[in-house]
């Protein structure tokens, strides 16, 4: 096609500053699917144009095209010129600038154009490069470029030179660019893309201009890549006898980018003898088949090629393609399930706050309602704790398993995934407290005003915020929730026994004095305790004769052993222990993360 007079394709991606690429790591495969992808781009409109304005319309170059390139295998886009090929492998690789519709997916999973420039190499049709520096000086120079700034000199030259070697140009390291041959400049631009191991690889066609002896070897290294678990597409135009059968799978396209097959190349003949069209015992298959694809000007070709498209999805490689991408898409559901878990969560824990306020109504506090305060106190953290600690062990385990296969493929690290948990997990702990408390509060009646339910929401939302982070540290240190709960389930009910409901914290024998201090219950139950008892002065004695009577809340508080200058401190201690469960959940998510092989 003639590109010159339109926007040109964004596929340069050499120009791209990528020093932030993680270095090379042993790239485990990813499968790339598209689904009803269809391209629209603005072409200008030559008759509305004058001289001064530019009038474009909008031109459908795809559609409606679906896909799939499996780990490990190389997949071949052929068709007549001006199909689409290109336009196909810039969209698929989110290298195009364009209106485009469908679903591009990375292990069932959408991905950012970011992510993808991450976990990609495009090795553009013609490459350029500075024609005066030898190979190895433009091998070093892209290094630096593409590669983790905190690679070392001798890393990156290792990776080189592991590279020519791999790719058979290690005869030219030391070769000026401007006297290289077309099949060593190709294997030089594969070897830029390789620089960083990514697992998807695109070529626009890289055997183009090449005499039939070095496309074949070009795509024999190709082939070799792609046994090492990596996914790659190639467009190929006008390929020599034989060259196709290299190619595990064929995608054809035809005018107007629509599909015309996808099957694996062994079939592809078969697939045409079926539907009637057959290609000649000494023909190549390639050449044969782009020109049964072609449109000329005769109406003729015009419904052969409508023809094709049409059996095309009839066919039951079509179903069987459709049912492939349906498996894609599942597989990539489940954090999304697990989204609607989290808000199922959400209403439990409004319905929780009215089921233990009501009980509680107009609450009086006189000598029998120092234990109704208390134990309503106690209710209110202990229900926090539970039920946000258990959205999260619940969820976890599900997901463990694809967040490691998608951290073994590379997509980010253990690091980012954790972080990013803990920040995904922050505004619902921090929202979902207060409308608890807002209803724990007001319906009982709690001492306070505006300023109070603002003062009680603090320690109620840092108990539901260190829940989560023990939540996270369960679930990330055990397989399965049963296993979690036998270490878990005796563990707080120890907590428990040391917040001061059970036991009264100064009749705690010395050596287990220091239990308190890793108990989340006791954290928030003093904190809670401290805010309601120091607002209260009087406490009326009861009438009956000999009752004991503590006339102030600051008794109340020495009675249940608490400090009421303890405030801050047990904000302090939940602070700690939402960075102890945090950093000890990360270390065991790291550990699975190593040990577990995700495939
Ligand atoms: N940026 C663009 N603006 C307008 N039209 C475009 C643009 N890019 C591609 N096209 C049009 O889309 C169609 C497909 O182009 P594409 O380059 O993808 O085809 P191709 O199959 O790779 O062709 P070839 O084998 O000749 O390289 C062509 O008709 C082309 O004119």
């Amino acid at each position: 096609m003639d590109k010159t007079e339109y926007e040109p394709l964004n596929v340069n991606v050499e120009e791209r500053a990528d020093a932030g690429t993680p270095s090379p790591s042993p790239s485990r495969g990813l499968t790339l699917s598209w689904h009803k992808l269809s391209v629209w781009v603005k072409k200008k409109d030559e008759e509305k144009s004058t001289w001064f304005t530019k009038r474009t319309t909008d031109t459908k170059i795809l559609s409606k095209v679906s896909g799939v390139a499996e780990p490990g295998s190389i997949m071949a886009i052929l068709g007549p010129s001006g199909a689409g090929k290109t336009t196909l492998l810039a969209t698929v690789s989110q290298r195009l600038k364009g209106n485009v519709k469908g679903d591009i997916l990375v292990n069932g999973k959408q991905i950012s154009k970011e992510l993808m420039l991450k976990v990609s190499g495009f090795v553009p049709q013609k490459d350029l490069c500075i024609e005066s520096l030898t190979v190895w000086e433009h091998l070093q120079f892209m290094a630096i470029l593409k590669m983790d700034r905190q690679t070392s000199k001798s890393s990156r030259s290792q990776r080189i030179l592991a590279l020519v070697s791999e790719l058979g140009i290690v005869d030219c390291k030391n070769k000026r660019i401007s006297i290289l041959s077309g099949g060593e400049r190709k294997r030089l631009s594969v070897a830029v893309q390789l620089l960083t191991d990514p697992a998807l690889l695109f070529c626009d066609e890289p055997t183009t201009g090449l005499d039939s002896y070095s496309a074949m070897s070009v795509v024999e290294q190709l082939r070799r890549l792609a046994g090492n678990g990596k996914s790659i597409i190639c467009t190929i135009h006008q390929p020599a006898s034989g060259l196709l059968d290299m190619f595990d799978s064929v995608y054809l396209l035809v005018a107007g980018g629509r599909m015309a097959l996808y099957t694996s190349t062994n079939e592809a003949l078969a697939y045409f003898n079926r539907i009637g069209i057959v290609c000649p015992p000494t023909y190549n298959l390639a050449e044969f088949l782009v020109s049964q694809l072609a449109i000329e000007d005769d109406p003729e070709s015009i419904k052969r090629v409508n023809n094709i498209v049409k059996i095309y999805k009839k066919s039951t490689e079509y179903e069987a393609l459709q049912k492939r991408l349906e498996n894609e898409v599942i597989n990539g559901q489940f954090t999304i399930l697990n989204d609607s878990s989290t808000k199922m969560s959400d209403s439990i824990c409004q319905f929780l706050a009215l089921l233990i306020s009501v009980p509680y109504v107009a609450l009086e506090v006189d000598q029998e309602g120092i234990q109704n305060l208390q134990g309503f106190l106690y209710l209110v953290i202990v229900e926090t704790i539970f039920t946000f600690e258990y959205s999260v062990t619940h969820t976890f385990p599900a997901e463990i398993p694809i967040l490691l296969r998608e951290v073994d493929n590379g997509l980010y690290t253990p690091a980012a995934y954790y972080i990013s948990k803990m920040i995904a997990l922050l505004p619902r702990s921090l929202i979902e407290p207060m409308i608890y408390t807002l209803l724990t509060f007001n319906i009982p009646g709690l001492s306070g005003g505006l300023l109070g339910y603002l003062k009680f929401s603090i320690p109620v939302t840092a108990a539901a915020i260190t829940a989560t982070a023990y939540g996270c540290l369960i679930s990330a240190y055990f397989e399965s929730i049963s296993s979690a709960s036998m270490i878990s389930v005796p563990f707080e009910q120890i907590c428990l026994l040391f917040c001061g409901i059970y036991m009264a914290l100064n009749d705690v024998p010395f050596h287990f004095a220091w239990v308190k201090y890793i108990s989340i219950f006791y954290y928030g139950l003093e904190a809670v305790s401290i805010l309601q008892w120091t607002q209260i002065t009087d406490i009326p004695c009861s009438d009956k004769k000999g009752a004991p009577c503590i006339r102030t809340g600051e008794g109340v508080l020495e009675n249940y052993g608490y400090n009421k200058d303890h405030f801050n401190l047990d904000m302090v201690g939940l602070g700690l222990l939402y960075v102890v469960c945090h950093s000890l959940g990360y270390l065991a998510f790291w550990r699975r993360s190593k040990a577990q092989a995700a495939y």
